[in-house]
């Protein structure tokens, strides 16, 4: 592997684990809950331990400050829910803009079984080359999302990571399966590390218990949004996650480590 690459995945991971916390929802979602003071927002998930934040370019002044010197991933693609197809991802930056902006990788959406997947597929396949001319690790977000499609089908997951390897892309999210046994045969697809998306958020103990869950299945960790940074208390919550990730707590541990085990 190019040493740079190497050096830049060690940026935005602790000994091949990944907690990642994406707010690129800025252009999917708009100024919701987390994203409005992004600088706290930041802040305080660095300081609870992630390895890195995600944002699209445009917010990279706003995140370099507050980042507590941990990693920097920039997010390459979007689509907002009020546009026409939310599973129509455009282009919305370059790796050399990514490299101006601070970044230490680039990470790219891919909806496996969309009307779109040719594009985003050819898409992805040219974002590879592109950053690994560079020595700039690609993260695939590559979910299983199209008509008839169950977003949680093992088998449909299991397709879409193992085409993130296929078209060279160095670390690949998805959505979680559901349960760990199942999870394994998403993870088993592929060589690279597998991190989970959280979706939208549910109680601290279904986080938790949806990373242990997936970690017990195989995955590197995981690559966490609104139920990270839409948290009351987002330090909190990173920690918790961090524990299950990084420490291999169970859900309860990592729960009460981090002051959250009475839900409200
Ligand atoms: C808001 C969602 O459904 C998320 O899964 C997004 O699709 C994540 C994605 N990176 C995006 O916001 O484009
Ligand atoms: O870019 C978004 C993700 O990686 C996952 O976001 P979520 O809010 O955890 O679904």
């Amino acid at each position: 592997m190019h040493a740079g690459l190497h050096a830049r995945l060690e940026r935005i991971s602790t000994r091949g684990r990944y907690v990642v916390v994406p707010m690129d929802h800025g252009i999917t979602l708009g100024p919701v809950k987390g994203l409005v003071d992004l600088e706290s927002t930041v802040d305080a998930i660095t300081r609870g331990g992630a390895d890195a934040v995600l944002t699209q370019k445009g917010v990279a002044p706003r995140v370099h400050p507050n980042k507590n010197g941990k990693g920097y991933i920039v997010h390459l693609n979007g689509s907002t829910v009020i546009g026409p197809d939310e599973n129509d991802k455009r282009m919305t930056g370059s790796v050399e803009e990514a490299l101006r902006s601070g970044a230490d990788a680039v990470s790219f959406h891919m909806n496996v079984g969309s009307a779109h997947e040719p594009d985003q597929m050819t898409q992805l396949g040219e974002l590879t080359e592109k950053a690994h001319r560079y020595g700039v690790p690609v993260l695939a977000m590559n979910y299983a999302r199209g008509p008839g499609i169950d977003e949680h089908d093992a088998e449909s997951l299991a397709h879409a990571v193992r085409l993130a390897e296929e078209l060279g892309a160095d670390v690949v999210k998805t959505a979680y399966s559901g349960d760990g046994d199942s999870f394994e045969r998403v993870c088993n697809a592929t060589r690279l590390p597998v991190i989970i998306a959280g979706g939208s958020r549910g109680t601290d103990r279904e986080t938790v218990e949806m990373v242990r869950g997936a970690m017990d299945g195989g995955a590197a960790g995981v690559s966490m949004g609104r139920s990270i940074f839409q948290h009351d208390d987002p330090e909190a919550i990173t920690r918790a996650v961090s524990a299950v990730v990084h420490d291999d707590a169970d859900a309860e541990s990592a729960l009460r480590q981090a002051g959250l085990g009475i839900e409200a």
